[in-house]
């Protein structure tokens, strides 16, 4: 019953989309939004070239080889999302709420969570006491020469003004 909705619904859209598809074609899709396939990461991951491109992004799996050449963002950005989870990739971009109903399109099925691998974290490591504490020691070295650099420039030149008069005064 709602395969047939939805096999009723879908000429539809295609229509408006421009697009002509047969009706085995239609069945396939449907069968494919009521009962989607899941893919092990290892399986999605093995499609990462040119011509075989598969990404994740949201526990979903979209085949964009067709898309590569025409994304905006270019073909570098697709193919060096795959091996990965890409959603943070995706949604960094920031990407339109147009690019995300184009990606419906795409879709070939679902990742099982349990095979993807675990996130890295990119957090920088927090400084060790001993940088922290070199980092303030040459912040102060650094203060005190900017303070008696000037100081000492003052005192040479007073120095030399000093002598040179005593000199003068001497007698030859
Ligand atoms: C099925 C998946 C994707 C679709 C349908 C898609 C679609 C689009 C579209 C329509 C744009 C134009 C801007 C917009 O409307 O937001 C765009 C830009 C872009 N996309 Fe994607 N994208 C996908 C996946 C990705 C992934 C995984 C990355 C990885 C980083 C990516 C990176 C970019 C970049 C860098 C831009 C250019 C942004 C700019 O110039 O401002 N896209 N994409």
């Amino acid at each position: 019953m709602a395969l047939n909705i939805i096999v009723q619904f879908l000429p539809m859209r295609n229509r408006f989309e421009g697009k002509r598809l047969c009706r085995a074609h239609l069945q396939s899709e449907a069968a494919m939004a009521s009962n989607p396939k899941t893919f092990t990461f290892k399986d999605v991951a093995k499609h990462n070239r040119k011509k075989d491109c598969w990404i994740i992004v949201r526990g979903k799996v979209y085949d964009v080889t067709p898309f590569l050449e025409d994304h905006p963002g270019g073909d570098e950005a697709l193919l060096s999302s795959t091996e990965k989870d890409a959603t943070v990739d995706f949604e960094d971009v920031g990407h339109s709420d147009s690019a995300i109903e184009m990606m419906e399109q795409y879709f070939v099925g679902e990742v099982d969570a349990s095979t993807l691998p675990a996130k890295v974290k990119h957090s920088p490591a927090p400084p060790t006491q001993a940088h922290g504490a070199s980092n303030q020691s040459s912040g102060f070295v650094v203060k005190m020469l900017q303070f008696l650099l000037p100081l000492l420039i003052l005192g040479v030149a007073y120095a030399l003004q000093y002598y040179g008069k005593r000199s003068k005064l001497a007698p030859q």
